[in-house]
C-alpha cells in the first residue's frame, strides 16, 4: 500500500469488523466454514465489495451477506479482529474501535459473551505483533427487536474494562427513524457505557438532531447534516463530533457526489471531524485512501488531520490515562513529519 498519508499516525472510531475483512481472511474462513467461492480473483472481490448499481443504504448492506456465515465461531472471530487490526495497524493506525453485531454471528450457537471474548482476543494478538491498541464496539442492529439487542448489551457490559468501548445502532436507517428508537437509545445510555449512533445517512436530518437531543455524542455519518446548518450549529453546540466515512457515504448515495459534500461547512462551522473507513472490504477503501480523498477534494492538509485525530483522541471510548498515550503518540508522530 502506498500514499502520501500511509505513515502518518491515526486513529479509526468507525470500523465494522464483518465489512473490513482483507480478501486473504475471508478465503481463510471461508475454507474453516466449508462454503464456496469463486476461485477468480475478480469475481471473489466482486462478491464481498458493493457494487456499482448500489442505489442506496439498503442495497449496500446486502453485501454482507456473504460474511455473515464466516462468522460463527470463536476462532474465526478471533482470526477476524485481528486481520482487520493488522491491517489498520500496517497504516499506522495507532488505536482502532472495531465494531460488530454480535447477533450475526449467533446463527450457530455462540453467545454474545463468547463472540466478543473472541474478538477481544484478536484484538489482543494484534496489539501484541504490531503495537495497535484496539477496543471492540458492540452494535445493535435498528431492525432487529430491542428485546434481543437489550439482552445482548446486558450480556457484554461487564467487559467495559476489558475492551468493550461502548454500544452502537446500525443497520437500517429508512424503516427504523431514532423516534421509533428513543426508548431503546435510553435504555442502552442507561447501561453505562457510551454511544455511538448511525445517523444522517438517508438525507434524513432529524435522526441526527434527535440523537443529538437524546445526548449521543458520536454521530456516525452524519451526511444529512449538509441540508441543514441549523442541524450543524446544533452539532458543535453540543460538542458532538461526526465519524466521517466519504467513500462509503458515496456509496450508499447518502451523498451524490465527493464535490457535494459538506465538509467545507462541517469545518469552518468548527465541528469536531474525524474520519474512518466505515468497511473496508465492502467499500475497497483504507484509511490512508480516505485521507487522500480528503485532500484531493477539500485541500485538507496534515495539520487538519493532525487535529481531527486530536478530536478523535477526545471522543474515543476510553480512559484519561490512553488518551494521553494515544495524544503523546500523535504529536510525536506529527512533529516527525516536518
Ligand atoms: O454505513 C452503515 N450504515 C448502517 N449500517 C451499517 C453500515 N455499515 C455496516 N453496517 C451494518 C452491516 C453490518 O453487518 C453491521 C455490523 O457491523 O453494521
Ligand atoms: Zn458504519
Amino acid at each position: 500500500m502506498t500514499g502520501k498519508y500511509k505513515n502518518l499516525a491515526k486513529l479509526e472510531l468507525h470500523c465494522h469488523l464483518d465489512g473490513s475483512l482483507s480478501l486473504d481472511t475471508i478465503k481463510q474462513l471461508a475454507d474453516m466454514a466449508k462454503i464456496e467461492y469463486p476461485k477468480n480473483d475478480n469475481e471473489f472481490k466482486k462478491l464481498v465489495t458493493v457494487t456499482k448499481d448500489a442505489n442506496s443504504l439498503i442495497d449496500y448492506l446486502k453485501t454482507f451477506d456473504f460474511i455473515r456465515p464466516l462468522l460463527q465461531t470463536k476462532e474465526a472471530l478471533r482470526l477476524a479482529a485481528y486481520d482487520v487490526a493488522k491491517h489498520a495497524a500496517l497504516e499506522n493506525v495507532i488505536y482502532l474501535e472495531l465494531r460488530y453485531a454480535p447477533e450475526l454471528s449467533m446463527d450457530e450457537g455462540l453467545t454474545a459473551l463468547e463472540t466478543l471474548e473472541a474478538v477481544l482476543e484478536g484484538l489482543k494478538d494484534a496489539h501484541k505483533e504490531f503495537g495497535i491498541e484496539g477496543k471492540a464496539i458492540v452494535c445493535g442492529l435498528k431492525h432487529t427487536p430491542f428485546e434481543l439487542t437489550k439482552d445482548i448489551f446486558e450480556n457484554v457490559v461487564h467487559l467495559a474494562d476489558k475492551g468493550l468501548a461502548g454500544f452502537d445502532f446500525a443497520g437500517d436507517e429508512e424503516n427504523n427513524p431514532v423516534s421509533e428508537l428513543e426508548k431503546a437509545i435510553k435504555e442502552t445510555q442507561k447501561l453505562g457505557l457510551p454511544l455511538t449512533f448511525h445517523a444522517g445517512e438517508c438525507g434524513c436530518v432529524k435522526n441526527i438532531v434527535d440523537a443529538l437531543n437524546l445526548g449521543i455524542k458520536r454521530i456516525g455519518h452524519g451526511t444529512a447534516l449538509a441540508l441543514d446548518d441549523e442541524a450543524i450549529k446544533l452539532l458543535v453546540e453540543k460538542g458532538a463530533a461526526v465519524e466521517m466515512c466519504l467513500t462509503s457515504n458515496i456509496q450508499t448515495k447518502a451523498m451524490p457526489s465527493l464535490e457535494e459534500f459538506h465538509y467545507k461547512k462541517l469545518y469552518d462551522a468548527g465541528a469536531k471531524i474525524t474520519i474512518s473507513t466505515d468497511n473496508r472490504t465492502v467499500s475497497d477503501t483504507n484509511l490512508t485512501k480516505e485521507y487522500s480523498l480528503f485532500n484531493k477534494y477539500f485541500g485538507t492538509e496534515t495539520k487538519d488531520f493532525y487535529c481531527f485525530n486530536k478530536n478523535a483522541v477526545e471522543v474515543s471510548f476510553t480512559d484519561e490515562e490512553q488518551k494521553q498515550r494515544l495524544f503523546n503518540k500523535l504529536k510525536k508522530n506529527y512533529k516527525d513529519q516536518k
